[in-house]
């Protein structure tokens, strides 16, 4: 379904409970299936983490995950060891696209056994679950970060642990962090020196039991945009944040002073505040945050700012091409942007042309992104549904703010 959304004014102070990360949530599903007495708080309420769930819960041998790309990695290495089971691992025409042969020959290489089911590098792909008894793995770690989180996931139920040397540069690195930090929580011991990463098998004693998610930061981008796109002294917070988050994109809080947002952790919660700014011109290398890409984009093009987005070479294989999808969109809009294969050159623009429809592409960042222009246009914004792959409830929470959105 389209929206359209009026010229709106955002609401303040305002406050916003976004649910938690689907990052962090589809990592502890994963243990849980491990190590069943694990408990989650503020588990993610997206359509990913569903997925994840039904994953586990289903007594089908195929198992569709749809759109959601740490479930089809993480699944894969889980269902690979999974002894005696047998499954189909297939997804949305689009994840049927989106490779996953790295990850396939390094568990190959460690004894799985796994086929493809259509086309070779690219699920479906048919899983027979194996003993896995050897330690050492080499794989390319410059093409997606959930190929390496999949393996660290279930490296400390193998006999011998696991040791992964990553080759090339690495990306998305602060996921890989994630994982290790969540296995660390619960007591699992990691290395990550240079480029090798080492995983000990579980010693018997789970640390903790329950683990609280953090709310997701990418989530919480748009609400950056849209105080960033607020008259100055507009406040929201936000809730429930920590300083010290596993999330690469809490980066963010550093990124948005550059578009006049102030960020103030107090318990449990941020306060964001727009403060004046003089930035005209932003670059940044989003190698390690590259789902934040999209709103960042989108928060230039409608403060005037000249924008330089380098570290985005892993774009083009996520929901959909998204540095071509930017580019589409941007352009209707009246934006000047050009792109590569691994960054996006946004031009300073003076005025953005009003009531564009913009294509969301089966991508949920492509929606959230460029909703908060309402503040500046009004616009539509198409198949509007797909934000609940990591946000449902955002429409309903713009309304709160004071969103003007028509069906
Ligand atoms: O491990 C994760 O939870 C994720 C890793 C990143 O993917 P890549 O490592 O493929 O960049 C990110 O884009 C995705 O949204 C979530
Ligand atoms: C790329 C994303 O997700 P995934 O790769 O898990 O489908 C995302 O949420 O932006």
């Amino acid at each position: 379904m389209n929206i359209t959304i009026q010229k709106s004014i955002v609401r303040s102070p305002s406050e916003v409970n976004i649910t938690g990360s689907k990052s962090e949530s589809n990592r502890l599903l994963l243990l849980q299936a491990l190590y069943p007495e694990i408990q989650i708080e503020n588990l993610s309420n997206s359509d990913d983490s569903q997925l994840m769930q039904n994953a586990f819960l289903g007594n089908s041998n195929v198992v569709d995950i749809h759109h959601a790309g740490t479930a089809m990695r993480f699944l894969t290495a889980y269902f690979a060891v999974k002894e005696n089971s047998e499954v189909v691992l297939t997804g949305s025409s689009r994840m049927k696209e989106r490779p996953i042969k790295i990850l396939v020959d390094a568990l190959k290489h460690l004894g799985a056994d796994i086929q493809y089911v259509e086309k070779d590098g690219f699920p479906p792909i048919k899983i027979r679950g194996k003993k896995i008894t050897k330690t050492k793995v080499t794989l390319k770690a410059n093409v997606s970060s959930q190929y390496i989180s999949a393996l660290l996931l279930i490296a400390s139920k193998l006999e011998n642990g696991l040791e992964l040397t990553l080759d090339g540069e690495v990306t998305s690195i602060p996921y890989i962090n994630m994982t290790l930090g969540l296995l660390r929580q619960i007591g699992i011991k990691t290395n990550f020196v240079n480029n090798n990463i080492r995983v000990y098998p579980f010693n018997g004693n789970l640390k903790t039991r329950n683990l609280l998610v953090e709310s997701d930061w990418s989530s919480a981008s748009y609400i950056y945009s849209i105080v960033a796109l607020s008259d100055i002294g507009t406040e929201i917070s936000l809730s429930h944040y920590k300083s010290d988050s596993l999330q690469g994109d809490s980066v963010l809080a550093e990124i948005y002073i550059s578009f006049g947002v102030q960020t103030t952790f107090l318990k449990n919660k941020i306060k964001l505040k727009k403060v004046s700014h003089n930035f005209s011109h932003f670059t940044y290398n989003l190698i390690k945050a590259p789902d934040i890409a999209q709103t960042i984009a989108v928060t230039c093009l409608a403060l005037g700012i000249e924008c330089f987005l380098t570290g985005l070479h892993t774009l083009k294989i996520k929901e959909t091409d998204r540095l071509n999808a930017l580019k589409t969109e941007i352009e209707k809009l009246g934006g000047i942007v050009e792109i590569t294969d691994h960054s996006l050159h946004l031009m300073a623009s003076t005025t953005i042309k009003e009531f564009v429809s913009i294509a969301t592409y089966n991508d949920h960042r492509m929606a959230m992104a460029f909703a908060p222009l309402a503040l500046r246009i009004p616009i539509t914004i198409e198949d509007s549904h797909v934000v609940s792959k990591s946000y449902p409830d955002y429409w309903n929470d713009l309304k709160s703010l004071g969103f003007k959105i028509e069906k």
